[in-house]
């Protein structure tokens, strides 16, 4: 139960079936408390099923899903799972795109019911510095006057990441935040991803294998709805059964 008791994110067990199939099948995972992990596998592994899971969007047939080793999210709905500190970033970036860096920050930091721009002189010094830090981390601080909509596609998706961060979950989910970014974009999205995690723990599902190398993490591999192997990602890619999978044969 050691491993119960360390974890942050505890998944024991989960099976969900859509008509019959079954898209987890008895998927066990820990994530430690300040850990990194990345999620890979081929398609239809299971890996956004999984993160469905885990923010309550889909309920699983069976197993734990615990949070701090004792919110059970299986009992929770996906606000309760968000406000325990949960939060997940989608693959497309959902800017604003027609306010500016500092108000999408604003915004996420003072949740749903947040006024938008303007109010930045309203806010308290530390709610400020912690735009601030967040800006910094986004690599957007000097860009925080422009329009959402003018940054490339990567600047957005670190945006996001940033409105995310802005609410300061426990826990970051992040859905193929390299998918679409040019090599330049994808290192450094790296680079950000390493920062956060020295302060957060981050699950990312990616299947840019240059990027989770980047990553430098443990790697989980899912296949139908379990896990097939986990470790480095040299140790993972020297797996015969991994290769197998990835070969498709
Ligand atoms: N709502 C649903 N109804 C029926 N089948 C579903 C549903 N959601 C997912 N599945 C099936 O479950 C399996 C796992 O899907 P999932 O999207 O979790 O995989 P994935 O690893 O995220 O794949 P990808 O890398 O392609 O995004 C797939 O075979 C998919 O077709």
């Amino acid at each position: 139960m050691t491993e119960l008791a360390n974890s942050l994110l505890y998944l024991d067990g989960v099976t969900v079936s859509f008509d019959g199939f079954r898209a987890l099948n008895n998927l066990s995972l820990v994530v430690g408390h300040g850990e990194m992990r990345a999620i890979i596998g081929p398609n239809g592994a299971g890996k956004t099923t999984m993160m469905d899971v885990i923010t309550g969007k889909t309920r699983p047939d069976k197993g734990d899903v615990l949070f701090h080793g004792a919110h059970d999210l299986t009992r929770l709905d996906e606000a309760a799972i968000a406000e325990l500190g949960i939060g997940r970033k989608f693959q497309r970036p959902t800017v604003f795109e027609s306010h500016t860096v500092l108000d999408n920050i604003v915004l996420a930091l003072e949740g749903p019911r947040g006024v938008f721009s303007s109010l930045f002189a309203r806010l308290t010094g530390p709610q400020r510095d912690r735009i601030d830090e967040v800006l910094d981390t986004i690599r957007l601080g000097e860009r925080r006057n422009e329009l959402a909509g003018s940054l490339s596609h990567g600047q957005k998706q670190w945006l996001e990441i940033g409105m995310l961060l802005a609410q300061d979950p426990a826990l970051l989910l992040v859905d193929e935040p390299a998918a679409g970014m040019t090599d330049a974009e994808t290192a450094e999205t790296a680079v950000l991803l390493r920062r956060i995690a020295e302060t957060h723990s981050v699950v990312v599902v990616e299947h840019d294998m240059t990027f989770v190398r980047d990553l430098g993490v443990r790697v989980t591999v899912l296949h139908e709805g379990s896990v097939l192997a986990e470790g480095s990602l040299d140790q993972v890619s020297a797996d015969e059964r991994v290769i197998e999978v990835y070969l498709g044969r």
